[in-house]
């Protein structure tokens, strides 16, 4: 459409640094990878999830999350389409995948999948769990309440998320007719042990993989009237809370961080700050339509790569 609309190109990709065409000197940023037009998402999960995927499969919590503005590719990349699956259905089938490898140990699923809509949490498998309350206990926040079903098959928590999508928000606006209006997070808990209890010196496991698809980052001009301009002040709250939250954990000095003031970054408390792999992909268009927006994205993009964090497994020996 953008080209049909004969945009120019304002950004454009080069080896693992995205350039600006239109400013002299050129503005550069540089990345862990740049992907490409032609990228299929099975390489972005190759390169961006796998390792994340496989460490949950092994006790290490993971969370990946895709970021940008509307139309940029974020549902594209997490949800994909029967032609080119994204990331969620791909980071499944591996799951299952290794689980069929691993013959020396037992593993249980359980998946759970909500959306932060106007910063009110909502179950999106269970269409009664509305304004859920998010708690704290030893192993971090949870979402009180929430409906986790144990899923035995891909087209099992497959079909589970298609029921989840049918509650999910969204909304018209000047950029995107199907826009998505709310984060969502789709959680595959993992708790595997050996097939012999008596192993001593065998572990049992248990980690979260959070799947993240986050609403449209862009400012306030893609926002149209009423309903739609307080969606946005909410979906900014949380993406502007997160963006602070971020640029905290980076500069090495604060001594408070604002989880707490955003119901997006409660939840991703535990994963920012403790123990776990994060991938964050970050979706781009080169449209000169959009250079700012893309701009701001790509600052974003920047900060995060400076957290550091730990990636411990979540292992308890077992007692022989
Ligand atoms: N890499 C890509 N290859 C092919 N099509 C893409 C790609 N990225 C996005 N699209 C297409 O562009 C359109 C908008 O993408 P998508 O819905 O993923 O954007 P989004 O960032 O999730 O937007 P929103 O925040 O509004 O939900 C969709 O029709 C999608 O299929």
């Amino acid at each position: 459409r953008e080209i049909r609309q004969g945009e120019e190109i304002a950004w454009y990709a080069d080896g693992e640094t995205i350039v600006r065409s239109e400013h002299n000197p050129n503005i550069a940023y540089a990345y862990d990878r740049v992907f490409g037009p032609t990228t299929t998402t099975q390489q972005v999960y190759d390169v961006a999830a796998q390792h994340v995927v496989g460490g949950a499969m092994q006790g290490i919590n993971g969370t990946i999350f895709a970021y940008g503005v509307t139309s940029s590719g974020k549902t594209h990349t997490m949800h994909g389409d029967q032609r080119s699956p994204g990331i969620i259905p791909l980071a499944v089938k591996d799951a299952f995948g290794i689980i069929q490898e691993t013959l020396n140990r037992e593993f249980l699923l359980r998946v759970s999948y909500l959306e932060i809509y106007n910063e009110v949490v909502n179950d999106l498998l269970n269409p009664a769990g509305k304004n859920l309350r998010i708690r704290e206990d030893l192993q971090g926040t949870f979402v009180e309440g929430i409906k986790e079903e144990v899923v035995l098959s891909p087209t099992h928590v497959l079909s589970l998320i298609a029921a989840g999508e049918e509650h999910r928000h969204i909304g018209s606006t000047n950029f995107n007719l199907l826009s998505s209006r709310s984060h969502t997070i789709f959680t595959l808990t993992v708790e595997s042990s050996p097939f012999c209890e008596s192993n001593e010196g065998e572990t049992v496991t248990f980690s979260q993989l959070n799947l993240i698809d986050l609403a449209g980052s862009e400012s306030s001009r893609a926002e149209t009237t009423g309903a739609r301009r307080k969606e946005g002040s909410y979906i900014n709250k949380s993406l502007l809370t997160l963006g602070t939250v971020i640029s905290k954990l980076t500069d090495g000095k604060a001594t408070h961080v604002p989880f707490r003031n955003s119901k997006l970054t409660r939840l991703l408390q535990s994963s920012l700050s403790g123990q776990g792999r994060v991938s964050l992909i970050c979706t781009v268009t080169p449209a000169s339509s959009n250079s700012e927006e893309t701009h701001n994205t790509l600052k974003f993009a920047h900060r995060s790569k400076h957290i550091e964090i730990q990636a411990l497994q979540n292992k308890v020996d077992m007692l022989a």
